[in-house]
């Protein structure tokens, strides 16, 4: 295994120093390292050494959709946007709710081998909404489940999300909820509000969205178990976690790159490149979003990469898919929204986007500040430049990203998973 020297590389603390790496490992952080003669080294002068991110919300549509993605693809763009783990949503078809599934998508990324991923299990057979899966199965199966959730469908039956609930405490498990409450979101479209009405598209309205996050918060204290919320998107869904999270009570919430800086306007387009659930919000929503990450109350930054062919994606508004690509964007888009205006530190974003996603999502081997000793999942950036998004430059198998044309700043120079470089020199290694 090659050893490498990373020179000059800026750490999250703000201190500049060299790592060397080896077996895998850090071996040593500091200046002057005795680093064996043949050792690589790469100048990382000027560039920010991260600890490897975690995507603790990604869609890699494997099995069944492998026009959209495959695991393989959907790694690779993870090792793209400097990840180095992923956990991959479980509306798969079949729908990842056994032992089978679940350890057929963890083998399925051991040997693509750019990012590790985490299978997520579905909470109900078939994510139907009916009947409580084997959620112990999967825990126990070789995947190590301890995520589960039916994104893209809220488990909306309260019985049941109270099951669920105190079902993973048994194995430390967490119940990561798609917020919608179904009823006041039929045939919804975009946000609800007067441009909703203007366009003639159904409105989704906050309500249905933080209705549930409310009912949730207060199930979970009933149960004593572990909530997560996905991409939550409002400013009332904010307040509540906020407030929640003042009571001592146990919750913790994602938000999305897209819902960090985009806004409803873009629906005026009738682009369904735009189209996406949650639906983008309005401006002081993002202003929300933005200063609950600032302050804490949203523990991440998940990407919710929802890849769709071409097919789901180019067809009238109301037939479109919802999703967005985000993998590979989403450092740059947290950099222009977060860094830039001077609301995360670099520090912060290590917090948001590896060390607490890796905490709630328990992938000990990620997560863990660049000090000697922790594994060598690192991620070499450089804030200074600025690129345009081009969809077909992306290795992701589907195009539907909302930042085309964007030009943003910040560059994935460098993937380390493990010691192994999965990106160099802005490339995929392999
Ligand atoms: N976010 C989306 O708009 N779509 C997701 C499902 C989901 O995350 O709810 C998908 O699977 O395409
Ligand atoms: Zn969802
Ligand atoms: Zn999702």
């Amino acid at each position: 295994m090659t050893a490498y020297l990373i020179t000059g590389a800026r750490l999250v603390g703000g201190e500049v120093a060299d790592l060397l790496i080896g077996n895998g490992e850090i071996v040593a952080t500091g200046t002057n390292l005795d680093a064996p003669a043949d050792a690589t080294t790469i100048d990382a002068t000027g560039l920010v050494a991260l600890p490897g991110l975690v995507d603790l919300h990604t869609h890699l549509r494997e099995p069944g959709r492998e026009d959209a993605e495959t695991v393989f693809t959907g790694t690779r763009a993870a090792a793209k946007g400097g990840f180095t783990a992923v956990f991959a949503m479980a509306n798969t078809d079949p729908v990842a709710d056994t032992a089978g599934v679940v350890e057929q998508v963890w083998r399925l990324g051991r040997d693509a081998g750019y990012a590790d991923v985490y299978p997520i299990g579905a909470v109900t057979v078939g994510r139907q909404g009916t009947q409580l899966a084997e959620l112990g199965a999967m825990a126990d199966s070789a995947a190590r489940v301890r995520v589960f959730s039916d994104d893209g469908d809220c488990v909306w039956d309260a019985a049941l999300m109270r099951r669920a609930l105190e079902y993973v405490k048994a194995f430390d498990g967490v119940i990561a909820q798609h917020a919608q409450e179904p009823r006041l979101t039929q045939g919804a479209q975009m946000n609800e509000g007067a441009l909703s009405g203007v366009l003639g598209l159904t409105g989704w309205p906050s309500v249905a969205e933080e209705a549930i996050i409310a009912r949730d918060i207060l199930l979970n204290a009933h149960v004593g178990s572990k909530l997560h919320v996905c991409h939550l998107s409002t400013k009332g869904s904010v307040e509540i976690v906020r407030a929640a999270k003042r009571r001592g009570l146990e919750v913790t919430a994602e938000v999305t790159p897209h819902h960090l800086l985009l806004t409803e306007d873009l629906a005026a387009s009738y682009n369904p490149v735009y189209k996406v659930n949650p639906p983008l919000r309005t401006k002081a929503d993002v202003e929300a979003v933005r200063e609950g990450l600032a302050d804490g109350t949203i523990d991440i930054v998940a990407t919710d990469h929802a890849p769709h062919p071409v097919e789901d994606k180019d067809c009238e508004w109301s037939a479109a898919a919802f999703g967005m690509t985000g993998l590979e964007t989403a450092l740059s888009v947290v950099q222009h929204a977060m860094i830039d205006t001077k609301l995360l530190t670099w520090a912060d974003v290590a917090d948001r986007m590896s060390y607490r996603p890796a905490a709630i999502g328990q992938a000990s081997d990620h997560g863990r500040p660049l000090e000697a000793g922790a594994p060598a999942n690192i991620v070499l950036y450089d804030p200074t430049v600025e690129q345009t998004v081009v969809p077909d430059a992306s290795v992701s198998l589907s195009r539907n990203t909302p930042f085309e044309g964007m030009t943003l700043p910040g560059k994935v120079v460098a993937t380390f998973l493990r010691g192994v470089p999965t990106v160099l020199n802005g490339e995929l290694a392999q």
